[in-house]
């Protein structure tokens, strides 16, 4: 995306809320509670015309606990917050109008540490025997083509953790609001000169529609051995009273040691890769995955 807030660590911070109608309360919160977290949301989601501007009842113990403020999510109109907690709109933001949804993402580089990256790079070329091919759940042959690595124990462990510390964090950037996780599944994927996967969501099926969002931690060797490989991400429209493809959409380059996130609901692809070299070392490589919501 586009939305861009500080990592959020633990402390206490003082929100002044104001209200339609000209009311203003003071209440203190931890900087990770969730309250918080569904306050900003709402600002977030309400200034981006976005469909997760869900409306609900906020109700916030007030005067130690003893009463009970009780507000609809459409009164809120802004937070004055001490120390300052910025949700700055960093790129290609429009206004958009409800029959169009601009895709968000995020990518954050340098996610893992040169020492773990390297690990990586050294476990990955010592298990190029274990990798196969992929498929797709349609089993059209020509969908994908990439090879994949099912168990990776300690690597998968590693990023799981990562992923599971800064969530709070790329939940508040995607402006969404926050749910409870169930699961982080995570596959290890090479492609190399030719491979690609066309365009697709990650959660249309019965046993993928839990996927909330969608990971892609990227990495190769350097220097870079291959071009293309580009991630597209779809922007979506109305279209019959449903949301669908739209024509446009968000280049995310698969640079080394960066990771993206995004909707799996979203449409995306990956363009094809070209890696003249055709060794398996320069492959395009990620680590990827889904963070699953508890199912209601
Ligand atoms: O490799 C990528 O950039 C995206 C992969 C993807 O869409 C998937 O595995 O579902
Ligand atoms: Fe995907």
């Amino acid at each position: 995306m586009s939305a861009n807030s500080q990592q959020l660590e633990s402390q206490k911070v003082k929100v002044q809320l104001l209200l339609a109608g000209g009311h203003q309360y003071t209440v203190y919160f931890n900087s990770d509670d969730p309250t918080l977290h569904t306050l900003l949301t709402t600002i977030v989601a309400r200034a981006y015309k976005q469909e997760s501007a869900d409306r609900c009842l906020f109700q916030i113990p007030i005067n130690e606990g003893h009463s009970a403020l009780c507000f609809p999510s459409e009164n809120l109109v802004a937070l004055v917050i001490e120390p300052p907690l910025w949700i700055q709109q960093t790129d290609n933001i429009q206004p958009v109008s409800n029959d169009f949804l601009n895709s968000n993402h995020i990518q954050i580089d340098n996610f893992f540490s040169t020492k773990e990256h390297e690990r990586l790079i050294k476990y990955v070329l010592a298990n190029k025997s274990n990798f196969v091919s992929t498929s797709t759940s349609t089993k059209d042959e020509n969908y994908r083509r990439s090879m994949v690595l099912y168990s990776f124990p300690d690597f998968a462990e590693l990023i799981v953790n990562k992923i599971q510390k800064i969530m709070p964090d790329v939940m508040i950037k995607l402006g969404m609001s926050s749910f409870t996780i169930s699961q982080i599944e995570s596959q290890l994927t090479s492609h190399n000169d030719g491979n690609y996967y066309k365009i697709h969501n990650d959660n249309g099926s019965p046993d993928t529609a839990t996927r909330e969002l969608t990971y892609v931690y990227y990495f190769n060797r350097e220097p870079k051995q291959f071009s293309g490989g580009e991630l597209l991400i779809y922007d979506s429209k109305v279209e019959n009273n449903f949301y669908v493809k739209a024509e446009s959409f968000k280049t995310i380059e698969p640079r080394n040691n960066s990771i993206v996130f995004f909707f799996s609901r979203y449409m995306h692809e990956v363009l094809p890769v070209k890696c003249p070299s055709k060794a398996f070392a320069d492959s395009r490589f990620t680590i990827n995955g889904w963070v699953r919501r508890e199912a209601s």
